[in-house]
């Protein structure tokens, strides 16, 4: 088992790709893009070049909001690098090794933002194999590169811009002032692989089977016979996260799920009968009570979330001692959450406190491991898949771990969380019977703090309104509105009111985030 264990160790470090990151908003579409041919990459900020180098295969350069030439740029050393790996350089990263190695880079007066076309000039280059004359490219970049940096040679043009690709002679450093990760360059993934596999000669070997096997392997070896708690929730991360502990401890994983009473209606019963198939040790605790009690007059948003956060981790911790010997908490992180915090800016201002992100309280003295912290969401879902876990668990829409909580406006009571069970129940259960729970990424409905009038059954009304909600996004960072059919929300609008005493008014969020946030607590 250590031998099979190294094997896929090593496989893994001899084809790691490392992205330096300078800022750009696209660092992680590179990544994407990268995982996407099946070769494993990671992202390091600029200034935290990692000092052994010897397991990356190949270096990707991100852009950049700053200009080459601005004092507080990002300027790295990267003599470890140049030269000595293959290297792509795109845009600001093309411009940076123009910049500092005898060329130049100024403001142009033709700045591009937006679609070009390729003229490749040197089309026998392996850069550009199968890459048609002419290919659209996307651009985004103010500086241009005027003159080349020594050695260099030309590899491509657009109308505007002379030094659209280049490569420095005599080794495998080439620059590119397009983009290759966004979808617009249509040849981008083309050219990501024609760099990785054909001059860097990474394997494309990263497949959600591979990731297993490495995984459990890994696992393994970490914890030994130790014994693990893990917040088990319903949803696809946490859920991922414990059928691959579960396949390398046994029975020594303990899942909690808890009922905090903010979950959707019947959601308590129903997910711990789906995880009963599952082989799974999952103790499911009653605490609404608590978490309840905790949220007593509370009706600011940040107050509520920090009292749930808090609530959770002694839920927790009284349940960890239940254990005994018990030595790791499981959490299901995964990569974005793991970006962000490490980002080139640091920290971004909090917009919302996210329950599970505050870090564990000393008292609690347990040791973190997370199995998905370098996978993005769409990976989890493919491990799950290949784990063999229910297609209809892994398609379920993100629930925030507050719950409710954050869809009551103002402060919770036990009445308001039943009746905003039961619109949210009619909301899902409609989408679902109209085929249209798969085309939504996230879908609820959200209880606002005021009564208008209404009259039903001649009679005079002053009850609730609700509001429901339902986005598109990729990676919940940005989102937009659903177009759901009229129809739908004609129908909807009136089984909430028919239904649920105590609501009179359904209305349908039609904001996008930005400027609004998908929850609106
Ligand atoms: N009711 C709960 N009981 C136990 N742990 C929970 C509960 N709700 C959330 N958690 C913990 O908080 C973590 C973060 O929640 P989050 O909603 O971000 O992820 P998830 O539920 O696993 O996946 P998804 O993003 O698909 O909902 C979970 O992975 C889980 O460990
Ligand atoms: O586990 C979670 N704990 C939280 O505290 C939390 N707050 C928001 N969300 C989810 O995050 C995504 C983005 O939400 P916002 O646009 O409201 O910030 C959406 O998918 C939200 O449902 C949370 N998830
Ligand atoms: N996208 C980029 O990397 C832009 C680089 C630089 N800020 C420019 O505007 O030219
Ligand atoms: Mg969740």
């Amino acid at each position: 088992m250590l031998s099979f264990f190294l094997v896929f160790l090593f496989l893994r470090m001899q084809n790691n790709v490392l992205i330096l990151d300078f800022g750009s908003q696209y660092t992680q579409l590179i990544a994407r893009r990268v995982r996407e041919l099946n070769i494993y990459c990671e992202i390091y900020p600029y200034h935290k070049i990692p000092e052994d180098l010897s397991g990356f295969k190949a270096v990707i350069l991100s852009g950049s909001p700053f200009s080459v030439r601005a004092e507080d740029a990002p300027h790295p050393d990267l003599s470890q690098i140049r030269g000595k790996l293959p290297v792509l350089a795109v845009c600001y990263g093309a411009q940076y090794l123009a910049h500092f190695f005898g060329g130049k880079v100024e403001p142009s007066d033709t700045r591009e933002y937006g679609r070009a076309n390729l003229s490749v000039i040197k089309d026998a280059e392996p850069l550009f194999e199968n890459i048609k004359e002419n290919s659209q490219v996307w651009m985004s970049h103010s500086d241009s590169i005027i003159d080349l940096p020594e050695n260099a040679v030309r590899l491509a043009s657009t109308s505007d811009v002379l030094n659209a690709a280049y490569r420095i002679d005599g080794e495998d450093t080439f620059a590119i002032q397009f983009h290759p990760e966004v979808y617009h360059s249509t040849d981008g993934k083309q050219l990501l692989e024609n760099f990785l596999v054909k001059i860097a000669g990474t394997q494309q070997s990263w497949t959600p089977g591979a990731f297993v096997d490495l995984t459990v392997s890994e696992l393994k070896e970490k914890i030994g016979d130790d014994k693990v708690v893990l917040g088990l929730s319903g949803g696809v991360d946490s859920t991922v996260a414990a059928v691959l502990l579960h396949k390398a401890i046994g029975k020594n994983l303990y899942c909690i799920f808890v009922n905090n009473g903010l979950l959707r209606k019947n959601e308590f019963e129903s997910v711990l009968d789906q995880y009963k198939h599952m082989g799974l040790n999952v103790k499911g605790v009653d605490a609404s009570a608590r978490f309840l009690d905790a949220l007593k007059g509370l009706s600011d948003p940040e107050e509520k979330r920090k009292a749930i956060g808090n609530t959770f981790i002694e839920v927790f911790d009284d349940e960890a001692h239940e254990i005994k010997d018990v030595v790791y908490l499981a959490q299901g992180t995964i990569y974005p959450d793991v970006i962000e915090s490490v980002s080139v800016n640091g920290p971004s201002v909090t917009i919302k406190s996210h329950h599970n992100v505050g870090g564990l309280p000393d008292f609690m003295k347990l040791k973190v491991v997370e199995p998905l912290r370098m996978l993005f969401k769409d990976e989890v879902r493919r491990v799950g898949k290949e784990l063999g876990i229910d297609k209809e668990l892994l398609g379920r829409h993100p629930f925030p771990g507050p719950g409710l909580a954050i869809r009551i406006l103002g402060d919770i009571t036990a009445e308001k969380v039943r009746i905003l069970q039961e619109v949210d129940h009619v909301f899902i259960q409609g989408l679902r019977d109209w085929m249209l729970y798969d085309k939504v990424w996230q879908a609820g409905a959200i209880l606002l703090p005021i009564q208008s009038v209404g009259v039903m059954g001649d009679e005079r009304t002053y009850e609730q309104v609700v509001a429901l909600r339902a986005v598109e996004s990729t990676d919940g960072m940005t989102a937009d509105w659903v177009n759901l059919p009229y129809e739908f929300l004609q129908k909807t609008s009136n089984t909430i009111i028919n239904r649920v005493k105590g609501v009179n008014r359904v209305v349908y969020d039609i904001s996008s985030k930005p400027p609004a946030t998908i929850e609106w607590e």
